[in-house]
């Protein structure tokens, strides 16, 4: 007798064939279509032209997606321009030019040769130029004049230079530390910004009842990924660092001293000053005392308390015809939520000690800076062979500075102070104004939502995958329950 065969008929197992086909089609359709390509990056070019030194970011994004949500991240370790800021090169316009080519080089070889033609570059000035300006307007105008030459003259799509208001100059440094925390995609709360820099100073947030009618100048309106924003921001000229300790000077050589006992540096500390350079900014020059000596000794003596006077005496408290003021009569609504502080802030609060303003309360800081600035010049320096000495010195002082800003000029307390965060880099960005800049520029944060797929790739992939396998289970099942009804059928016929 014959062995009962499962009796498959051609025509089952061409069905079979013919699902398991469709099965590993499906499968493989899903996944290749959909797989990303190969990353290939566009990449964008900003200066930022600062008061005291240039540097360079390169920025990139992937080539197919302009427009997606933050995907635009620092490529480059920032190329520090040498030598001082391009408002330095007054007399000499050509070299602020030809001062930015190491850094324009170090550009050419970083981004691939046929991506160079269509990489936008920009360079974007701030207080360094905004006081040659003032000062000598046809001066700032060379110097723009030879860095534009100098910028078109690279393989890059050069896109202008030009000199940011201090309005720009917050509102995009906001921008900036927002979109590198992914807080703009889906209307989230947002954080304010801090930017300290040698010239001049910012602060920038959202304010729930600041609509800008109180003080239109300090409004910029922001619609991003189907969000408005009211962003209230100021720009403190003469209030970055350097400018801000050329003031307290000013204040004390103001009978044309030629010894000053300076309490923001450190005792057995000494430097000779000029008077003619010291004065030489429109931010102290019309202060210059009549007779003054050529020169003066500033001598240490390291007094936090004293230093903290010393600073607020550069603030004017005393007059305000808004509801609220910040200092010189600038409005300023009530501060909201978090900040993120960079630049000098987190030079100068890093090298300190003190930028986690979590666990260093506002009264720690204090205690602490009062310590160091107490520390002798000659102890310090054992301390920090390393460190340059013109930072080195002027840390009390800057730190100092910071506090007294923070809490006498922008109304912070023990308890906002806590929701500071000092900021460095952000995703492997450095924060400032560069990047929210370019974004504008280069239209890469929509002013409406983008459009998503309704399912994310990942969870596709995943439903096709699954519904093919059980189709394929059903598939199988139909074709066994089949073949066993044909079976038992023929045995029933024989
Ligand atoms: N300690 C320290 N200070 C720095 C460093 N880099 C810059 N500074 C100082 O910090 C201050 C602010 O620097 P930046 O933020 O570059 O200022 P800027 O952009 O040139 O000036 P603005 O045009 O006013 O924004 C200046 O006084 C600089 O001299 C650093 O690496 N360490
Ligand atoms: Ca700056």
């Amino acid at each position: 007798m014959k062995e009962a065969s499962p009796g498959y008929r051609p025509v089952t197992i061409f069905v079979v064939v013919i699902g398991v086909i469709a099965l590993v089609a499906l499968v493989t359709v899903a996944v290749v279509q959909n797989k990303p390509l190969t990353q290939k990056y566009k990449y964008g070019i900003v200066l930022d032209a600062g008061s005291s030194h240039t540097a360079l970011y390169i920025y990139k994004w992937p080539a197919e997606k302009d427009n997606n949500t933050g995907r635009v991240t620092q490529a480059n370790e920032t190329c520090k321009v040498k030598g001082p800021g391009i408002s330095s090169y007054a007399s000499n316009p050509q070299g602020a030019g030809e001062s930015l080519r190491a850094c324009m080089l170090e550009a050419k070889k970083f981004i691939p040769a046929s991506r160079q033609e269509e990489t936008p570059l920009y360079l974007g000035a701030t207080a360094g130029m905004r006081l040659l300006n003032m000062e000598n307007a046809s001066a700032s105008d060379s110097v723009f004049k030879a860095v534009e030459e100098a910028l078109d003259s690279y393989t890059f799509s050069y896109r202008g230079a030009r000199l940011l208001t201090g309005l720009e100059e917050g509102a995009f440094g906001w921008v900036t530390v927002n979109y590198l925390d992914g807080r703009l995609t889906q209307g989230q709360k947002t954080i304010g910004a801090l930017d300290l820099g040698g010239a001049s100073t910012q602060i920038s947030f959202v304010s729930p009842n600041f609509d800008g009618s109180e003080s239109p100048n300090n409004l910029m309106m922001f619609r991003l990924y189907g969000n408005d924003y009211n962003l209230y921001s100021h720009s403190f000229l003469c209030y970055g660092k350097d400018q801000a300790l050329r003031q307290t000077l000013a204040h004390q050589t103001q009978s044309g001293q030629s010894i000053v006992n300076d309490p923001c540096f450190h005792s057995k500390y000494s430097k000779v000053w000029e008077y003619s350079n010291l004065y030489d900014t429109p931010c102290v020059a019309d202060r210059k005392p009549d007779n003054s000596p050529t020169n003066f000794t500033l001598n240490g003596s390291g007094n936090f308390q004293q230093c903290q006077q010393l600073i607020k005496s550069i603030f004017n408290f005393t007059q305000c015809k808004y509801s609220r003021c910040s200092f010189n009569g600038v409005f300023q609504p009530e501060l909201q939520g978090s900040f993120g502080a960079f630049s000098a802030y987190y030079y100068v609060l890093d090298f300190l000690n003190l930028a986690d303003t979590s666990r260093v309360s506002l009264e720690k800081a204090k205690d602490k800076l009062k310590e160091y600035c107490a520390t002798p010049w000659p102890e310090l320096q054992k301390q920090h062979p390393k460190t340059k000495e013109k930072y080195l010195s002027e840390y009390c002082f800057s730190g100092t500075y910071i506090l007294t800003l923070l809490t006498e000029g922008y109304n912070f307390t023990a308890d906002t102070y806590k929701e500071i965060t000092v900021i460095g880099k952000m995703q492997g960005s450095d924060a400032g104004w560069t990047l929210g800049y370019m974004l504008n520029l280069t239209n890469m944060i929509p002013a409406e939502a983008p459009d998503r797929p309704p399912i994310a790739y990942p969870s596709y992939v995943s439903i096709m995958v699954i519904t093919g396998i059980v189709l394929g289970i059903v598939l199988l099942f139909i074709v066994y329950t089949h073949s066993r009804t044909q079976c038992s059928n023929t045995q029933k016929i024989v």
